[in-house]
């Protein structure tokens, strides 16, 4: 999603001159540095940037796709207990406040990347339901001489009561998956909603297709999703992240460490039987850019009018951008 002209490669795990450098590589820009020296350089920065994070640990690209598909495939089961017990059911709030911040309109085309068990999806049906019922019993009360055959149509078909709206849940992990359409079956969720398994940096989706993009929980787990957001949002189209931030008040910093580093791990492998993947949730916490660095980072791949909040004294922050 790079803006024309700019050298911007988003991975927040190499970032500076690696991503400077291998940003005027993609685009063909050569620099006037002496053939040797620029050679060396170039071939540093390539090994490098081949380089990112998972957790604390320094491994390749490939290597860290493997180890993040190993830990969504090992919590899967227990993610949404896991996910209840360790904030209090607080991250329900956060993903409540994503879909008012989001205010869907009628006929909205939504890809959840990162979908997971399909909190965001849910949500967003129901928050298009309720929105397009309202509309709906105003239009209703409107019309005065309706018949009882005509008003109960109006309220059969199961499509129409999202007013076009849809929600496209991506996500690279079987097991995820497998368990969002299992609570989407027993929770009654059907029309408007597909599940799709991809890859978040190589999605299977055409340009120009959806009116917004989110991600929720789920970009510390991928290293380049930048060109392929710009690309798969129509002009005009909304991202919008819900990610782990940073708290700026020491006090509560302190003790979130504390919790972060002593209780969580210990909560994954009592609940899930897996202390290595909540060790892995708290490392990647504490790796993820603060919130002015998140949003220097989408305006350099490209988008437009960036803006936060942060919530819950800067645990987790809401950024959005708008593809122009
Ligand atoms: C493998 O990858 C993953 C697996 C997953 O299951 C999930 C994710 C992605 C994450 C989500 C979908 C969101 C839901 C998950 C979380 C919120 C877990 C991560 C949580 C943290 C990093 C910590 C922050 C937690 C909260 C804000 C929730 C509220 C928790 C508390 C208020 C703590 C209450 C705990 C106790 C009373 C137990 C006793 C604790 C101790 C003895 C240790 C010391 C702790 C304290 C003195 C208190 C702790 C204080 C704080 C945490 C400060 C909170 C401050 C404010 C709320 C202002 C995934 O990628
Ligand atoms: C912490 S979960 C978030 C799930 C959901 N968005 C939520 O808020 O509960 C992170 C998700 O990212 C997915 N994921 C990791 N790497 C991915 C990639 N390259 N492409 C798509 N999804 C990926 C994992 O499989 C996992 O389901």
């Amino acid at each position: 999603m790079a803006a024309p002209g700019s050298c911007a490669l988003w991975s927040y795990c190499g970032r500076g001159w690696s991503r400077a450098m291998r940003g005027c590589q993609l685009l063909g820009l050569r620099s006037s540095w002496p053939g040797d020296l620029l050679s060396a350089r170039l071939l540093s920065q390539e090994k490098r940037a081949a380089e990112t994070h998972f957790g604390f640990e320094t491994v390749s690209e490939e290597e860290k796709g493997g180890k993040v598909y190993q830990v969504f495939e090992s919590v899967a089961k227990k993610y949404d207990v896991m996910n209840d017990m360790m904030s209090l059911g607080i991250h329900r709030v956060w993903k409540d406040l994503l879909l008012w911040k989001m205010h869907p309109l009628p006929g909205t085309q939504l890809l959840d990347v990162a979908g997971g068990t399909g909190d965001i999806a849910f949500r967003f049906l129901n928050y298009v339901q309720s929105q397009h019922q309202r509309k709906q019993k105003r239009q209703l009360r409107a019309q005065q001489n309706l018949s009882w055959e005509e008003i109960a149509k109006e309220y059969q078909n199961e499509e129409d009561s999202l007013g076009g709206s849809r929600v496209v849940v991506c996500d690279i992990n079987k097991e995820m998956l497998k368990v969002g359409k299992q609570k989407a079956l027993a929770q009654g969720y059907r029309a408007g909603l597909a599940w799709v398994l991809g890859d978040a940096e190589e999605l299977p989706f055409d340009d120009d297709k959806f009116d917004i993009y989110t991600i929720a929980f789920g970009i510390r787990n991928v290293t380049h999703i930048d060109q392929e957001a710009h690309r798969v949002l129509k002009p005009g189209g909304r991202f919008l992240c819900l990610e782990f931030s940073q708290v700026n008040n020491p006090l509560i910093s302190r003790l979130y460490d504390l919790y972060s580093f002593q209780v969580i791990p210990v909560l994954g492998e009592v609940i899930a039987g897996d202390w290595k993947s909540y060790q892995y949730l708290v490392e990647s916490i504490r790796r993820f850019p603060s919130q002015e660095e998140f949003k220097d980072m989408i305006e350099d791949a490209g988008f437009h009018k960036v803006t936060y909040e942060s919530l819950t004294s800067g645990i987790v922050a809401i950024h959005s951008g708008f593809k122009l």
